[in-house]
């Protein structure tokens, strides 16, 4: 028997009746580990996405945000945000590389606030062993631990001691996981299954093609969303720019991309040029109109509205 499973396009929401005299007064805030942050959605840990400048630019404005973890110096960074008064969030791997860099946090006696161990399949005997290690190693820092796809996954992320996981495979804009080696499952599946499975937080990965989508991923339990060319198109984005024909662009591509990898091995992401579109503060200020928006016809107030929500298939 073949499973037929969903995607953010293929379900909208069902409105409620509207308790707020404006959307304005709609409150988007999130709890996420031991901060609380003005929206629950933030930019992928990619270096075509975020640069420690962008980082700097979301903690500043009460956002939250995870450095990527390419030709990073987690030190160095680690220090300079607490010094500004900001939050650490960085990302690691499960090399070696990434036991060296942790050693050298703990000799400076730095612990990052968050951290996110950022893998395409966590549901690895290479990640329980660096998930053991952090929590030994760090044990004040928020872990997320990803990505997953299924029930089973989530479930021993959450015992190997992660506080958050991250789900999604396959789902990206520059991936090409999916056909290269056959597996993905689509978004509203996997967040619902992953969030019904553990107690902890559940970030959605990927797969954000309208805003709408986010409060549809927060609808299938979603603590936070996470998303990569939403965020790639513009000034304080990390990729190029580029002009073809008098139009702007900027490069986004995949962290399993040749261009982030600098070599043909393993390749599972592409490089896109998407649309540019001038400053991220008129994003920002529209995802969370439009967030607001999404929790007033959801018949609430604030973000918990959501959890209550009926969701609908549309065939097409
Ligand atoms: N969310 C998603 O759907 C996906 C995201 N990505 C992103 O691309 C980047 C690279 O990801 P990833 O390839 O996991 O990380 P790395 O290339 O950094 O691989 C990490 C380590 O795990 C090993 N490894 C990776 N995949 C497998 C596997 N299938 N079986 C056994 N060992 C494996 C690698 O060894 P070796 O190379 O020798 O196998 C390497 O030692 C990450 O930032 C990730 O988030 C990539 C694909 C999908
Ligand atoms: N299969 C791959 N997935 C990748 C790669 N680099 C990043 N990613 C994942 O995609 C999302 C962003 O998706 P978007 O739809 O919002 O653009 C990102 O957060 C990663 O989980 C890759 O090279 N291959």
């Amino acid at each position: 028997m073949i499973k037929t499973e969903l995607n953010y396009g293929d379900v909208y929401l069902v409105p409620k009746k509207t308790v707020v005299d404006s959307r304005k007064e709609c409150d988007t805030s999130v709890q996420f580990g031991p901060r609380r942050f003005a929206m629950p959605v933030y930019p992928s840990n990619m270096k075509s996405v975020v640069s420690a400048e962008t980082c700097e630019l979301f903690a500043r404005e009460g956002w939250f945000y995870t450095l990527h973890r390419f030709n990073v110096d987690a030190v160095a960074f680690t220090r300079y945000m607490q010094e500004q008064g900001l939050f650490a969030s960085i990302s690691v791997g499960v090399n070696d590389d990434t036991y060296e860099q942790l050693d050298a946090l703990k000799a400076a006696g730095l612990s990052p606030e968050y951290m996110t161990l950022d893998i395409a399949n966590a549901w690895c005997v290479k990640a329980e062993r660096m998930i053991k290690h952090i929590k030994q190693h760090f044990p004040d820092t928020f872990l997320i631990g990803g990505n997953v796809a299924t029930a089973e996954a989530a479930r021993d992320l959450e015992a190997w001691g992660c506080d958050a996981i991250k789900a999604g495979i396959a789902g990206g804009r520059v991936c090409i996981t999916k056909n290269k080696t056959g597996f993905h499952r689509p978004m509203v599946s996997t967040v619902r299954d992953c969030v019904a499975a553990v107690k902890i937080p559940v970030i959605a990965d990927g797969g954000i093609v309208e805003h709408g989508d986010i409060a549809k991923a927060l609808v299938c339990g979603a603590t936070m969303v996470m998303a990569g060319s939403l965020f790639a198109g513009y000034d304080e984005s990390a990729g190029d720019i580029v002009e073809i024909a008098g139009k702007h662009y900027k490069e986004y591509f995949g962290s399993a991309s040749q261009f982030n990898k600098g070599a043909y091995v393993n390749v599972e992401g592409k490089k896109i040029l998407v649309e540019y579109k001038g400053s991220m503060g008129k994003l920002l200020r529209e995802l969370q109109e439009d967030l607001q928006s999404s929790v007033s016809y959801a018949g609430g107030a604030t973000l918990s509205a959501l959890r209550d929500v009926e969701m609908i298939q549309v065939y097409r």
